[in-house]
């Protein structure tokens, strides 16, 4: 990445995941970026305690599917948050924007009208290049999904403040 200051800060706390149950929805366009995203995701998620079995993984076809699953498992209040996994890439004509555009804005309306915690794990890459670094895979890259698996266990602890 171009840049020396951007980056999420140290949290203000230590996270315990052990008991909390987290929903990974996760589309499958752009496959070979969406597994390093969800290996990422799963290994942060167990870094801070979250038990394998209580990782529950749904996939849908796009990033557009996103927004309808997140919010019937948000709804459903079984997990104690929900992480939103897609790649879109820009091709030549608008379809981008306006995906992007949807499913951002249909995932905060979820978070907000449920009270469940939903990470935004969707990628806006201009280019392949963009998504292959912000996957970690390549030499200068970072795994975002490393940070998403971190957002979910705090926004979790948070939920009931
Ligand atoms: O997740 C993605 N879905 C994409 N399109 C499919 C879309 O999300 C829906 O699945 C489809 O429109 C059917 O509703 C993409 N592009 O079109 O480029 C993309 O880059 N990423």
């Amino acid at each position: 990445t171009d840049c020396t200051i951007k980056g999420v800060g140290a949290s203000d706390a230590i996270y315990d995941g052990s008991d909390f149950k987290i929903a990974i929805v996760h589309a499958r366009w752009n496959e070979q970026v969406i597994k390093a995203l969800l290996d990422g995701t799963i290994s942060s998620l167990c870094g801070f305690k979250v038990k394998r079995e209580n990782i529950f993984i749904e996939s849908v076809p796009g990033s557009y599917e996103l927004p309808y699953i997140t919010h019937l498992m948000a709804d459903s209040h079984k997990y104690d948050a929900v992480i939103s996994i897609g790649v879109l890439i820009k091709g030549s004509t608008m379809h981008f924007e306006y995906i992007a555009d949807a499913v951002s804005q249909g995932l905060m309306q979820s978070q907000i009208a449920t009270k469940t915690p939903v990470i935004f794990g969707v990628l806006t890459c201009l280019t392949e290049e963009q998504a292959l670094q912000r996957a970690g895979l390549t030499p200068d890259g970072h795994n975002h999904g490393e940070d998403w698996g971190a957002a979910a266990v705090e926004m979790a602890a948070k939920r009931h403040l």
